[in-house]
């Protein structure tokens, strides 16, 4: 402990302040020359000194962690089977710059180095791409995080949200308010269940049915967007003025964002970066306008700000209970204060968020199905008969119908396995090591893949014609499609076959903790209006479509259809 005699430097100024403080101030030191102003230069000096010093043992501590995490991932990721590389996989480095098929490049590498794969992407990037069905369940439930340059990304694009960022733990309660919200909107659950908007959609949809040609993109685009639009803003949303310019800004923005497949921004002093951020500007603006149109309107997104967090959290019990009740129970709530209720910021990132996600996966689901209903004329008129079936002339298609027409439901997983939203699943467990069964371990910070593709078409699982478009292959005993309907809320995978490998083999939404929320719903609600346009319409082709529909690989890794060309028939 420093005293006023031992706390003194030639000068007689105690060298802490401490040693200043027990002492009474510089009337107590006789010796000190200069009394407090010379305390006060050379404390300030040594305070310096040791902050400097604090600095730089804090940066040289950081610094070393890094460089063993860094000799640890290259001493774990070299025992995982994989190409040499000195820094970085050329051939990865081309497929990735050249938007190329990342598909069959993994494909290629799986073949020559069996079902787990690591490749450098750089020298302190790790890619593990792993194809086992086995090892693929595993990796999906225990990597809980996703990138975190899939995180940032959507920040870009969508400001703060607490949905499709890195960490699990973050999205965690958000994940189940939004599940109980989509199961609501479809009432799943409660009495019969329905749609409540799919006659406002359908209307809509009618609207551009009634031209002579259509461009099958902008169709399911359009659809899409409807889906999701009445889903997210309830009646609002079909009052509101702004709705076509919000669908173009959307696709702009999810276009040039590369949303799900590459995730590639392009650096910030491109002239396009500042384009894609004033558009995103935009987009903000817009959402804001929307919600504040669809909370004015009492509708839907109260109920996914409040009512739903409310529920995934106990607090709301009986699912009938009145908008009374759950505004007051949201007011109590927020006043204390309790539990993460989204700020305004993050309720409009997440909506941008959930926006340009859902409308893109949609969109290039109900892409597929149509451009199948046009190459399979016989499979269209098995469907229609299949609707005209379940349901009276007379009556509205209701949720509980679509369940029952197992034809329309096998097509819309058929066309799911066959082009998946994505080529790739991608996690990453950010803080510990994943031991996985094989005896690999993969260290932590490493990008996982699953290659969807590879999965969906693997020969030894879905048998010799796992490339051709067969909707019956989900028509037999080993599958039941009743699990779409009976999936818990709180279930993060579909378990359709009794064979495992299948199951863990069907991945169009995701598996394991960050499943897609929005599985259950986006397959119903897409059959429901696949179902509804079909009983109304006959879709052909244009007599400049080719049968010789090849997919093709998109700029950003895509594989899709090309954009046939749609003549709509009304059905009388
Ligand atoms: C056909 C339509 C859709 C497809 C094919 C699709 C596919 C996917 C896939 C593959 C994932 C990643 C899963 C994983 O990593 O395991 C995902 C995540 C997600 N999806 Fe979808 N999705 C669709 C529609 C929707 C809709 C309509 C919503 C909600 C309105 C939604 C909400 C989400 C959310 C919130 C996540 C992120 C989950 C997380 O990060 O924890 N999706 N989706």
């Amino acid at each position: 402990m420093a005293s006023s005699t031992t706390s003194c430097d030639a000068t007689g100024v105690p060298f802490t302040l401490l040693g200043a403080l027990l002492t009474a101030g510089p009337a107590a030191w006789p010796a000190c020359v200069g009394g407090g102003r010379a305390f006060l230069r050379d404390y300030a000096q040594r305070g310096t000194n040791a902050l400097l010093w604090a600095g730089l043992l804090a940066v040289t501590w950081v610094l070393l962690l890094r460089v063993v995490a860094l000799l640890r991932l290259w001493a774990l990721g070299s025992r995982i089977p994989g190409p040499h590389a000195l820094v970085a996989d050329p051939g990865l480095a081309a497929v990735l710059r050249s938007g190329g098929d990342i598909t069959a490049f993994l494909s290629k590498l799986h073949n020559s180095y069996g079902p787990v794969v690591r490749l450098w992407a750089g020298p302190s990037q790790l890619l593990v791409s792993v194809k086992d069905p086995t090892l693929v369940k595993e990796v999906l439930t225990k990597a809980e995080d996703k990138l975190p340059l899939t995180g940032k990304t959507y920040n870009l694009a969508c400001g703060r949200l607490r949905l499709f960022v890195s960490s699990f733990e973050k999205v965690k309660s958000t994940r189940e308010s939004l599940k109980i919200f989509l199961n609501e909107k479809l009432t799943i659950g409660v009495g019969p269940s329905s749609f409540i908007a799919i006659d406002a959609i359908m209307d809509r949809i009618n609207s551009i049915m009634s031209k002579d040609i259509l461009d099958s993109r902008s169709l399911s685009q359009h659809m899409a967007f409807n889906i999701i639009g009445a889903t997210l803003f309830g009646d609002a949303f079909f009052n509101w003025p702004d709705a076509v310019t919000y669908e173009e800004l959307l696709m702009m923005v999810a276009k040039d964002g590369c949303f799900w497949a590459s995730y590639a921004v392009c650096p910030f002093w491109k002239p396009s970066y500042r384009s894609y951020q004033s558009l995103c500007a935009k987009l903000k603006i817009l959402t804001e306008d929307i919600i504040r149109n669809s909370r004015d309107q009492n509708s839907s997104l109260h109920h996914f700000d409040r009512r739903s967090y409310l529920k995934s959290e106990g607090m709301i019990k009986d699912p009938n209970r009145g908008v009374l009740g759950e505004t007051m129970a949201g007011h109590c709530l927020h006043r204390t204060a309790e539990g993460p209720i989204s700020s305004e910021e993050e309720t409009c990132g997440n909506i941008v968020g959930l926006m340009l996600h859902g409308i893109s996966a949609s969109a290039n689901l109900i892409g597929n199905i149509l451009a199948r209903l046009i190459l399979f004329p016989k499979l269209q008129e098995q469907l229609h008969a299949e609707i005209v079936a379940v349901c009276d002339e007379s009556s509205d298609l209701v949720v509980d119908d679509v369940v029952r027409m197992q034809l329309l439901l096998a097509t819309v997983c058929e066309s799911a396995r066959l082009l998946p939203a994505g080529p790739l699943l991608q996690r990453c467990s950010l803080k510990h090591d994943l031991d996985l069964g094989s005896g690999i371990t993969v260290p932590a910070g490493a990008i996982l893949v699953v290659p969807l593709h590879l999965m969906h078409m693997d020969a030894s699982v879905w048998g010799s014609d796992a490339g051709q478009f067969n909707p019956h292959r989900f028509l037999k005993k080993d599958v039941d499609l009743g699990d779409i309907l009976s999936t818990p809320s709180g279930s993060n995978g579909m378990n359709l076959f009794t064979d495992s490998a299948k199951t863990e083999s069907f991945l169009p939404f995701g598996s394991g903790s960050r499943a897609c929320v929005g599985q259950k719903f986006a397959i119903l609600a897409i059959s429901l209006l696949i179902a509804n346009l079909l009983r109304n319409y006959e879709v052909q082709p244009h007599p400049s479509f080719s049968k010789e529909m090849e997919p093709e690989v998109g700029s950003s890794h895509f594989h899709h259809l090309p954009n046939p060309k749609i003549i709509p028939t009304k059905r009388i």
